[in-house]
């Protein structure tokens, strides 16, 4: 195959930086999905425990971040922070790794010592690098966000008259419910609570306070994160007598359904009920929904572009071969060995034998198994020892083998439709909670799900999503389930653990105050590359077919369209120059001979300069070529001449003397060369004959076949 991963290519790894928005590393956006898979496992919150000492780290005093802040951790999962010795200790300031007094600190990713792919680790939030949200804990152990800027004397000077008296320090701080509360915190932090870490963290919120005067920005950072009074004090246990106790945030409700498995994995269908879309594979009347129901459950491949529903498809069959006391096995062709499906095989073998017990085998991936392990289960199929349902997204022809896909029936499903994703998101943000804003007023309808925190008595604003976010979501993600539902997650995540996520004006056109994830933060947690194209798959091969023939047609829009599908889906720009090199010569050809060279620079300038700037060489050469005259002559006549040498019966005929060089006297004393006519010597055309005898007379031009 022609195209090589951008692994192996290091001017491709340079192409699209994008910033994971879960640990803020800058990487390339042909390796974003694979980090953000790893990202989210690891640290599903956006973040995980800063080591004691890093996050202890001095900040440099009055100086500011100079890239945006880390997300803070989601609200119960920040561990407590020591405060010792009276004085305040900051997490770092600057994401650079710089201690207080101006040494670098030891860098934060040192390179992968086993070589792997660094994009594909995610980067440890406990790195200063990543920066530990500014949260000290309260005395009740809530964590107290601290402000982003701070003096370099206040902290010291608080802290000591805080020691002294911390309940009043406490009760300086100015009211605001815009902090973490008392049931965030996690048992274990309970018992650690000490008077120390009161008296600091009350003299952290009054240092905070004694910052009023400094310039607005201060001021703004300071409402969107500075803790309260009021919540300083509940969170102390100084609830007033009478005073309920708050209700839980509605983002910390939001953000711990987010947290653990992927979003997608959460929401998968259980029952062909709640399985959307694939109306020509699973609707009314089909005759696999049929069989299921009737639980006749025949051989399987499921072929589909990734995220369709192959594997939830084959779920909702396990679930119901379950219930039907069936047995149900899954493998990955990806990890699963010959000896594993081995094991399989035998046991369904003792299961039929002494229970009579059917076995579902299913095999993820299937065309990853190469053809002698297709072979392994083979006789198992054809004897109905297991019901074997694969799953692929490549096409079965080229990739099962014949015999194996004879016994199974190809189920071919289809990329979802923009309304069938719309009705798979709206699912997903109604079971998180999300209130959906219709142009500037939450449409109830669809708004609550099962969250009580965005009831009207929660202690927080609640959390909105615009109606056209969804909407963008469910066309961008171009039918790829996990994809929308990744890029809701992820968009969600960032904007609750973004520094600002509160902002009145934020929710236009509605007077209530909350959260609002909008069609932007949408985008930006979705990667084009996964968006538009898949640069291994079959995607690959269909696109660069419809650019050739669309500009064989002479359609120059559909053949800028084809162009820019792949190069925004990631494809390897080089990829295309050579398709472009060879359609010159191919469909064009002396035409207008000329199109090879703009092919050729083409090339080469894509070589020199890469993406994105060559993408308008690609295009000029493609629109050129859309216009060229075509003329498939010579393609035709050498076609003609391979077809003649093919078909030749017995030996080829010799080079005629008259045609062969004699560079030696042997040579020429043998007749090589003998009654050539050099032709700059004559006036006249010359008379000679140039093929073997045999063949004379001959036109590829003209003739079909020879
Ligand atoms: N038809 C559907 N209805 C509802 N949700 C769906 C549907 N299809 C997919 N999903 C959602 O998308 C997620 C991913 O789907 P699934 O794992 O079935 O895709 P797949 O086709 O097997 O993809 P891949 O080939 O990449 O493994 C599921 O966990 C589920 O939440």
């Amino acid at each position: 195959m022609e195209v090589s991963g951008p692994e192996d290519d290091p001017f491709l790894s340079q192409l699209h930086q994008v910033q994971c928005p879960v640990c803020q590393q800058a990487l390339p956006a042909a390796h974003i999905n694979a980090h953000l898979d790893r990202c989210l496992l690891l640290h599903p919150a956006g973040l995980s425990e800063p080591d004691d000492d890093e996050s202890l780290g001095s900040a440099e005093p009055g100086r500011r971040p100079s890239s945006p802040p880390p997300p803070p951790p989601p609200p119960g999962s920040c561990k407590r922070r020591r405060l010792s010795g009276g004085s305040l200790r900051l997490p770092p300031a600057t994401p650079t790794g710089e201690s207080s007094d101006g040494e670098a600190e030891e860098p934060d990713e040192p390179g992968p010592p086993d070589g792997r792919d660094p994009y594909d680790r995610c980067p440890s939030p406990c790195a200063g690098a990543h920066g530990i949200p500014a949260f000290a804990r309260g005395p009740a152990g809530s964590p107290l966000p601290l402000r982003r800027k701070v003096s370099g004397k206040r902290p010291v000077a608080a802290a000591a008259s805080a020691s002294a008296t911390a309940s009043s320090s406490a009760a300086a701080v100015s009211a605001s419910p815009r902090c973490w509360k008392e049931s965030e915190r996690s048992e274990d932090d309970e018992d650690e609570d000490d008077d120390e870490e009161v008296a600091a963290a009350a003299a952290a919120a009054a240092a905070a306070m004694g910052d009023e005067d400094d310039d607005e920005e201060d001021r703004e950072d300071w409402e969107v994160s500075a803790p309260s009074t009021a919540a300083f004090r509940e969170s102390a246990g100084h609830l007033g007598p009478g005073r309920a106790q708050p209700r839980p945030p509605a983002r910390e409700e939001i953000w711990q359904k987010l947290v653990g498995k992927p979003l997608a994995d959460k929401m998968r269908p259980a029952t062909l009920q709640e399985y959307i879309g694939q109306n020509k594979v699973v609707g009314q009347e089909t005759l696999l929904r049929s069989l299921l129901e009737s639980n006749e459950i025949p051989s399987l491949i499921l072929w589909g572009p990734p995220g369709c529903g192959k594997t939830t498809l084959a779920y909702i069959i396990a679930n119901n071969s379950k219930k039907n006391s069936m047995r149900f096995v899954t493998l990955s062709a990806t990890s699963a060995k010959t000896s594993d499906v081995r094991d399989v095989i035998k046991q369904a073998q003792n299961e039929k034998n002494f229970f009579k017990r059917k076995t579902i085998l299913f095999i993820d991936e299937i065309h990853r198994f190469n053809k002698s392990q297709q072979d392994t289960f083979l006789p198992h199929v054809e004897c109905g020892t297991v019901t074997l349902i694969g799953a692929t997204t490549e096409n079965p022809s080229f990739q099962v083998n014949a015999a194996l896909l004879s016994r199974c029936r190809v189920i071919v499903l289809e990329k979802l439709s923009a309304e069938a994703m719309k009705t798979i998101l709206m699912r997903a943000v109604s079971s998180l909670g999300l209130r959906v804003l219709d142009q500037g007023r939450p449409t109830d309808s669809v708004s609550h799900g099962n969250s009580s925190s965005c009831s009207s008595s929660s202690s927080e604003p609640p959390v909105y999503i615009e109606d056209k976010a969804v909407n963008t979501l469910a066309y961008l993600c171009d039918g790829d389930a996990r994809t929308g539902l990744n890029g809701l997650q992820l968009a969600v995540q960032a904007k609750l653990g973004s520094r600002k996520p509160f902002c009145k004006k934020s929710v236009q056109n509605y007077s209530g105050e909350g959260v609002l994830i909008t069609e932007n933060d949408v985008k930006e947690g979705l990667q084009r590359s996964h968006i538009l194209y898949d640069r291994a798959g079959e995607e690959h091969y269909n696109c660069i077919s419809a650019l050739h023939k669309s500009m064989r047609g002479s359609d120059q829009n559909a053949s800028l369209y084809w162009l820019a599908r792949m190069l925004e889906g990631g494809e390897d720009p080089l990829y295309v120059a050579r398709r472009l090199v060879r359609f010159a010569s191919e469909d064009i050809g002396l035409a207008d001979p000329s199109a090879l060279t703009q092919a050729v620079a083409a090339y080469q300038g894509c070589h020199f300069i890469g993406m994105p700037e060559c993408e308008v060489l690609l295009a000029q050469c493609v629109v050129y070529f859309a216009r060229a005259p075509k003329s498939i002559e010579v393609y035709n006549a050498y076609n003609n001449v391979k077809a003649c040498l093919r078909n030749h019966q017995g030996p080829l005929p010799p080079v005629p003397m008259h045609l062969r060089n004699a560079p030696t006297r042997l040579m020429k004393d043998l007749g090589y060369g003998k009654g050539y006519k050099y032709n700059p010597s004559y006036k006249d055309p010359v008379e000679q004959e140039y093929l073997p005898e045999e063949l004379r007379g001959i036109d590829f031009f003209k003739q079909k076949r020879c």
